[in-house]
């Protein structure tokens, strides 16, 4: 796939002389879903307003479908949708106008086909007369991403879309975010909710104090560092391990009473049988077992701990 997004040595210093991006370089493919991840303060939000041209860069080269952000701005710009954090559009007005004056803003002919049909697959068509601040908050973020839609861009940037939404309604973004990449829009979104990355992106960039610091397919980031672990309840408590079991990847959890196992998902052996027959000659027995595979969230802990606070996997 060909790259539609090309960011190349960008950096960002702010008048007050922070430095939010630090030489970054990456490239989105067209069609693809890309999830950024990041504590607060990451950068963010920083890259993707640059990427959409609201923030200058201090130095790097981006392109965007083959134009220059900054020398082919225009061009650029008509090839990206932005879904804002906030949500930022005249309460007064109706779904209807708001979204047709969004398409006019970019110099699009009006095409009432295309405005209800996005209207339709957000579930808003039934809402188009109403006005904004008579809708509920899951419904003003669908209009605006409506609103980031409606000049038919090739390119959607959704940032944190379903931060303080419910759970039913972020299933029904990520549906639909899939319907548009399905009909070949390429999507970048930021999230605090792993699951939300882990569910929907194909790959994933980690960024963390202003440095990208990984960029990988989602399942080969799951394969390469999920480990899977097995838990194993005991009918007895151990105290400590068999001398003999003490060279194997198990520690003692839950006061003796659970016994985990780490192995290696990629491994040809998982040494699973062995720890059994091991088990079963020093007598140790169990009444329940469950395998776990380790989830992108602690994957991604792992990664930015010793680099920034992390405040990630926020659950409602
Ligand atoms: N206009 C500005 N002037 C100075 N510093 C800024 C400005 N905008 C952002 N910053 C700083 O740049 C850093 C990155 O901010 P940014 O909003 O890009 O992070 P983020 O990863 O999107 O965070 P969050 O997840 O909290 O939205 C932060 O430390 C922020 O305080």
């Amino acid at each position: 796939m060909s790259a539609i997004i090309s960011v190349q040595q960008l950096s960002k210093i702010y008048d007050s002389g922070f430095q939010a991006l630090d030489n970054i370089s990456l490239e989105i493919k067209r069609g693809e879903i890309f999830a950024l991840l990041g504590p607060n303060g990451a950068g963010k939000t920083t890259m993707i307003s640059i990427i959409c041209g609201i923030v200058n860069p201090s130095s790097g080269v981006i392109t965007a479908d083959g134009h220059d952000i900054i020398r082919d701005y225009r061009a650029a710009r008509t090839k990206i949708g932005l879904v804002p954090q906030e949500l930022c559009t005249d309460g007064f007005e109706s779904v209807l106008t708001t979204v047709n004056f969004s398409r006019g803003l970019f110099g699009c002919p009006p095409n009432k086909a295309y405005i209800e049909q996005i209207l339709r697959q957000l579930s808003l068509w039934d809402k188009r007369n109403a006005r904004i601040m008579e809708l509920s908050g899951g419904m003003k973020r669908r209009v605006m991403i409506a609103k980031a839609l409606s000049h038919e861009p090739e390119i959607l940037f959704l940032d944190e879309p379903t931060a303080g939404v419910d759970v039913e309604l972020r299933r029904d973004m990520w549906e639909m975010v899939r319907g548009l990449r399905a009909r070949g829009v390429t999507i970048i979104l930021t999230t605090h909710y792993i699951e939300e990355a882990e569910e929907m992106a194909d790959r994933i960039g980690v960024i963390s104090r202003g440095k990208l610091i990984l960029v990988e397919e989602k399942n080969v980031l799951m394969d390469k560092l999920g480990q899977k672990q097995l838990r194993l309840q005991l009918k007895k408590s151990l105290q400590e391990l068999p001398t003999e079991l003490q060279d194997y990847p198990l520690s003692l959890a839950a006061d003796g009473l659970e016994l985990i196992y780490h192995f290696d998902t990629k491994g040809d052996q998982t040494g699973i049988a062995d720890l059994f027959r091991r088990l079963d000659e020093h007598g140790i027995d169990y009444k329940d077992i469950q395998s776990k595979q380790r989830s992108l969230e602690e994957i991604f802990v792992s990664l930015v701990s010793d680099t920034a606070t992390v405040e990630v996997g926020a659950v409602e």
